[in-house]
């Protein structure tokens, strides 16, 4: 079978996009598991975090479905849905759009350049739950904020919430940042345990000046990411519960893939947060897939978008400087 792949990357969080929606691929979920699996594998000629497949939406513009790098689905995906969202935008040559995802239908939109000449889109992160059973994380108690786990950590303060995905943030210092620690934490949780039987995100935040931080995420399915932007988008809101940023007012993500925006809103009890950033394009091919063993793929007429390469190395940098500067302050 002949597939047609872009390959992506919102803040260097990199993806496949598949077109379900004008290519009759009839994969099953299986499949698409399988793929996930075979093309995200960094020691083939291919390689990414995940696989991003747009299918047809019987209630809006169109649907995506997020499978992670292990083969297992997530019900969202921020940095992926930037990517799908200028996908489909430019497909229906049109300026904003509604995407279904697992959970929710979702706002998305066309937005000015965050960086000279980098495509950069908003879009909506929502429901957001600190309802402990949303993600599902086992304690006696109905929610966590700035909340202890003794077993995963004596001195670390968490908060979990959903967003919709699971995400369980905390707020470190410098020295706790690129420790061993964030990585033994997250192995654990996203192993065999008691507190999250679904696996969950671990992010580590570092307030930088007013209005910036620096965020950290060992991805559910995946790993240690250049950004997680569901987790970016969870940990504006978490530094605003803790007073360091407000809502309503942008804060400047920075991450190891560059940086976003996030904006944090209240309306009536309830949060969302809008997530503006890059959604770049680095290649488009053509895989031969043998679908009965999806590990046996030539990758043919492979196309590099070198002006958006060039560009998005731009942003990285002066973000990287910032980031260096502040950590360093
Ligand atoms: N690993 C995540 C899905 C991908 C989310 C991340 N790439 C993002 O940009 O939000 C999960 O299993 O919930």
């Amino acid at each position: 079978m002949k597939l047609e792949l872009v390959k992506c990357h919102g803040s260097g969080n990199d993806f496949f996009i598949i077109d379900e929606m004008s290519n009759q691929y009839e994969l099953t979920d299986e499949k698409r598991a399988e793929l996930a699996r075979a093309f995200c594998d960094r020691s083939t000629d291919l390689g990414a975090d995940g696989i991003l497949y747009v299918l047809h939406s019987d209630q809006v513009d169109a649907r995506m479905r997020v499978f992670n790098a292990d083969g297992s689905e997530a019900s969202m995906c921020g940095n992926g849905l930037r990517c799908v969202a200028r996908y489909v935008c430019e497909k229906l040559s049109i300026e904003e759009a509604t995407i279904e995802t697992m959970k929710a239908n979702l706002h998305v939109q066309n937005q000015p350049d965050i960086f000279e000449d980098i495509p950069t889109y908003l879009v909506e992160i929502s429901p957001v739950s600190f309802e402990l059973t949303d993600l599902p994380l086992h304690l006696e108690q109905e929610s966590l904020v700035n909340g202890k786990i003794p077993t995963l950590s004596e001195e670390l303060e968490f908060t979990a919430l959903s967003v919709p995905n699971p995400h369980l943030v905390a707020i470190v210092e410098k020295e706790q940042i690129g420790s061993n620690l964030q990585k033994e934490i997250s192995e654990y949780v996203n192993g065999t345990n008691e507190l999250f039987p679904d696996g969950v995100n671990v992010s580590f935040v570092k307030p930088l000046k007013k209005g910036h931080i620096y965020v950290r995420t060992f991805e559910r399915g995946v790993g240690f990411t250049n950004a997680c932007g569901t987790a970016m988008s969870a940990s504006s809101l978490v530094t605003c519960l803790n007073g360091i940023n407000d809502k309503e007012t942008p804060i400047e993500v920075y991450n190891n893939g560059g940086k976003v925006r996030c904006v944090v809103h209240e309306q009536e009890g309830k949060q969302s947060i809008d997530l503006i950033g890059n959604a770049s394009y680095l290649y488009s091919c053509t895989v031969d897939v043998d679908v009965e063993n999806p590990h046996t793929f030539t990758v043919q007429d492979s196309n590099e978008f070198v002006d958006e390469i060039m560009q998005y190395a731009k942003l990285q940098k002066h973000a990287s400087e910032f980031l260096n500067e502040s950590m360093n302050a």
